[in-house]
């Protein structure tokens, strides 16, 4: 049985005219660690809100632990810890009186399920005296994991829980989830970047409600299709206008410090032939070379394609 099983949910607002999900079918097995990845507005958190029995969808079924998110929401609410991206903490509540309240919910104690948040609680503990509102962007995220965890959930939603933490912070989210899933614990995270992409076990690729991937970070790597290409030069804002012009061109965007590049045809000579092309334009420290796609290249050309389509 899978830990979770969405099959063709739809989610309209605003009497149908905005598709916050439109016809998205998933299953995530039992302790995966599943990446929800995508930019804002993308149906992340309306998703996570249909899962955790918050929201009703306007079609479609979806089950968490076997159980279905409309008929058995009680059972579901007992057996999922959820993470929303704002606002999960009581502000004016001490970080120990945060996560008494969230035991009490559960009719549960911090002693009774203290092993399996030991880890982080312990990072926090210093500070138990005070307010979730005076904490930092890690704290107050570690906190909310903490709150989350502590009725022992069989899955754990968390929408992107890292958004506006620092980088330090991020890594040792990432770890403590590691070491959460080898609890048997489902994880299903949502986030806007790219490199977390590659922590996950499998991810969704989702854009304005649609699903373009489901699959393991390194298979829809290996699924691009052509040749990429880094190019770079002493002008950027020229090369960018001037590839653009290039009749051989399939695609081009600005990436870090490079442009990535594809040809419709690619061949032996599409180097030669681009910078040959590039010189003629009169620029110079001209720079090209094969590299491998990342997740983010692969991303942008299947949302390329999606919205071309
Ligand atoms: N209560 C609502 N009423 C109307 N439109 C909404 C509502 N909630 C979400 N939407 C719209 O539905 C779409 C999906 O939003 P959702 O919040 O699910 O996406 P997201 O990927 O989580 O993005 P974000 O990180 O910005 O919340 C967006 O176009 C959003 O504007």
């Amino acid at each position: 049985m899978s830990a979770i099983k969405i099959e063709h949910i739809t989610k309209t607002y605003d009497k149908g005219s905005v598709t916050a999900l439109n016809d998205i079918s998933l299953e995530v097995a039992k302790g995966e660690l599943f990446g929800l990845i995508g930019p804002d507005g993308a149906g992340k958190s309306s998703l996570f809100r249909i899962l955790t029995t918050l929201l009703i969808a306007d079609k479609g079924t979806a089950t968490v632990d076997g159980f279905d998110v409309v008929k058995d929401y009680k059972q579901i609410r007992g057996c999922v810890g959820y993470m929303p991206g704002k606002f999960s903490l009581y502000q004016d509540l001490t970080v120990e009186e945060n996560l008494t309240f969230f035991a009490s919910l559960f009719g549960t104690t911090i002693s009774e399920n203290y092993d399996l948040i030991k880890d982080i609680y312990v990072q926090i503990e210093p500070f138990k005296k005070r307010r979730a509102g005076k904490l930092s962007g890690g704290m107050k995220q570690k906190l909310a994991l903490c709150c989350a965890l502590i009725h022992k959930p069989t899955v754990l939603f968390l929408d992107e829980p890292t958004t506006g933490v620092d980088a330090v912070s991020r890594k040792e989210f990432w770890e403590m989830l590691k070491r959460l899933k080898e609890q048997q614990i489902t994880i299903m995270v949502s986030t806007p970047y790219m490199d977390e992409a590659n922590l996950c076990e499998r991810i969704a690729l989702i854009q304005n409600g649609e699903l373009l991937s489901v699959d393991t970070p390194e298979k829809i790597v290996a699924s691009y299709p052509q040749q990429l290409y880094a190019v770079k030069a002493d002008n950027m804002h020229k090369i960018l206008n001037d590839v653009r012009d290039y009749e051989n061109l399939q695609s081009v965007y600005a990436f870090g410090e490079y442009l990535h590049t594809t040809f419709k045809t690619d061949e032996a000579q599409s180097e030669p032939k681009l910078i040959a092309y590039l010189q003629q334009k009169n620029n110079s420290g001209i720079e090209i070379r094969k590299i491998e796609p990342t997740i983010e290249d692969s991303f942008i050309r299947l949302m390329t394609e999606a919205s071309t389509s």
